[in-house]
């Protein structure tokens, strides 16, 4: 499909995920839109790439999706912003009749789903990690769950995860991969994850690269142990950047753009259903 007058706004520049999105954006030959929405205590432009974008705060978010939506006829939404802003950005998107694709973690998925329910003819991407081969891993972990239920019981689990000290949020990718393993039969809850958000930790027991230390790091260890010590089970991914993401991100605009072209009746996608199309490069 040709993706000429394809439109992204990103929203959540300049934090470091948006940024990235936003430069893959440009990378791919798509258009970025000048304008994007952000938080509290932002500047009013900033440019990427040769793009001058004019930054609009909270209070003109609505109006500024409104102008977005004339001025860009065939335009998906990327949100990479932050755990508090999730469901209402969602809520703006939908009523403003805008499709989107939200990487931030931390809001309530059930009621994403709702407002797009809400609104014919928004489409939606929702994932918590659009890196290619995390997503393999989180789709092999729930097909493993799904066909051998409970083939993990009685085993006991220790998850850690180390991200940037910015990041306000536990993982959500650890989260979802939290369900699977419940799913094979542990008794997990995700408030047992730990946070690894101090830099010494990072690098001396996560063994975090010093250079992604504060830049952007998501490492995830899933340590799984029967119940009498004698069988031991780890999973680890470890990513340093954000270029894994960003690719995804852009691969998710354009599937949805695709199924908004030819009026698809389902409106809500994972990574996973993306991953399944054959559609990520
Ligand atoms: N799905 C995925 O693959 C990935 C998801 N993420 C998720 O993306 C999110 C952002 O991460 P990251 O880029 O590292 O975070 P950053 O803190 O670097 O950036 C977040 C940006 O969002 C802005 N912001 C805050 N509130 C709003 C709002 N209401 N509307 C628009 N913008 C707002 C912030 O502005 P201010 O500083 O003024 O608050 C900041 O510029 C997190 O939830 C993270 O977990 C990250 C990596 C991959
Ligand atoms: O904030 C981050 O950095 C990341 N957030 C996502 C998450 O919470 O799972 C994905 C990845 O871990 C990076």
């Amino acid at each position: 499909m040709l993706h000429d007058d394809l439109a992204v706004m990103v929203n959540g520049v300049p934090g470091k995920m948006a940024t990235a999105a936003a430069e893959e954006v440009v990378h791919r030959g798509l258009i970025l839109a000048d304008e994007a929405l952000t938080g509290p205590d932002m500047r009013d432009k900033i440019e990427i790439n040769g793009v001058q974008i004019r930054l609009s705060p909270p209070e003109e978010h609505f109006a500024c999706l409104q102008r977005c939506r004339e001025k860009y006829p065939r335009l998906i939404v990327v949100d990479y912003t932050h755990p508090s802003a999730a469901n209402p950005n969602v809520r703006n998107y939908a009523s403003a009749g805008l499709s989107f694709v939200i990487g931030t973690t931390g809001g309530d998925v059930s009621a994403m789903k709702d407002a797009i329910a809400g609104a014919p003819g928004v489409y939606a991407v929702i994932a918590p990690n659009m890196g290619k081969q995390i997503v393999a891993f989180q789709a092999m972990m729930d097909m493993m769950a799904t066909e051998f239920p409970g083939a993990f019981a009685g085993y006991k689990m220790v998850v850690k995860e180390s991200h940037q000290a910015t990041k306000a949020d536990t993982s959500g990718t650890a989260k979802s991969v939290v369900a699977s393993f419940n799913k094979l039969g542990l008794n997990f809850q995700v408030d047992e994850i730990e946070k690894v958000r101090d830099e010494e930790r990072s690098v001396n027991e996560m063994h975090v690269p010093q250079e992604h230390v504060k830049s952007g790091h998501a490492f995830h260890t899933y340590h799984v142990t029967s119940p009498d010590g004698s069988v031991n089970f780890e999973f680890q991914h470890n990513v340093c950047g954000r270029l894994v993401y960003a690719a995804g991100t852009v691969d998710a605009v354009q599937f949805l753009d695709a199924q908004r072209q030819k009026g698809e009746e389902k409106q809500v996608f994972s990574m996973i259903d993306i991953l399944r199309s054959g559609e990520m490069s």
